[in-house]
């Protein structure tokens, strides 16, 4: 089964956590794109009744597309339950998310849901984290000082990052919907992901980093022969 197919699975699976009169976080990526496609035919056949904050701008234009209600943080500044994808995800149901250049909606999004769920296919579950550069959301004001305090903060920690800032199209750096920057911090491995994950927090230039920490609850793994569910169902 191809990975698009698990996704789609775990996505399908995640929609059995939603009921009518929910209010939602909408992930941003390929697997949350196929729960919010699911979640708009469902609303068009009129088996559920909901409202979904999207945490990007793609992720807006996908709801609008399948006919999925919208609302606003603003409007509605506590969810039920948010879907995500994630980059990586390990047995403690840390996360590795931005390799679209949403984490910072996402993370915001996240905290404001009393549930967050992550779906993915088998791959992304990983052992130890950090095979995916981590991206860091920085403000462009100072932006190569902020990448060398990001540079020392991990070092300290013992780790040994290699940063990218983020290129997007014509060979300009790549902008986030909020018009940050994006440095992928290359780690080969984070063997302390709350370590780092404070140490990021505390320099000033950082908007946000994609470790999300005690923010999802469950996730839905689909693999080649089987979907399971980690933490609670
Ligand atoms: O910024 C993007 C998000 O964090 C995505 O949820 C993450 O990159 C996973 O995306 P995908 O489902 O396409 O692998």
């Amino acid at each position: 089964m191809s990975a698009d197919n698990q996704k789609r699975l775990a996505a399908e699976r995640a929609l059995t956590f939603v009921t009518s009169g929910m209010k939602l976080g909408l992930g941003t990526g390929s697997t949350a794109a196929h729960f919010v496609a699911g979640l708009g035919e469902r609303v068009r056949k009129g088996h559920l009744d909901v409202v979904g904050v999207p945490t990007s701008e793609a992720t807006h234009k996908l709801a609008v597309q399948h006919g999925v209600p919208l609302t606003t943080l603003d409007e509605t500044p506590e969810l039920d339950l948010t879907v995500d994808g994630a980059d990586e995800l390990d047995g403690s149901l840390r996360l590795v998310k931005g390799g679209g250049g949403a984490l910072l909606r996402e993370k915001i999004v996240a905290a404001a849901s009393a549930r967050m769920v992550v779906i993915a296919d088998a791959s992304k579950v990983v052992e130890r984290l950090g095979a995916f550069p981590l991206p860091i959301e920085v403000i462009p004001f100072g932006q190569r000082a902020t990448a060398i305090a990001i540079d020392k903060a991990a070092r300290k920690l013992g780790l040994d990052p290699v940063l990218h800032l983020r290129m997007g199209a014509a060979d300009a750096p790549f902008r986030t919907d909020s018009g940050n920057l994006i440095y992928d911090c290359d780690l080969s491995a984070i063997p302390d992901p709350e370590a780092l994950a404070d140490a990021l927090s505390g320099i000033p230039g950082v908007v946000e980093h994609g470790l999300f920490i005690g923010l999802c609850s469950a996730a839905v793994i689909a693999g080649a022969d089987e979907i399971r569910v980690m933490g609670k169902d």
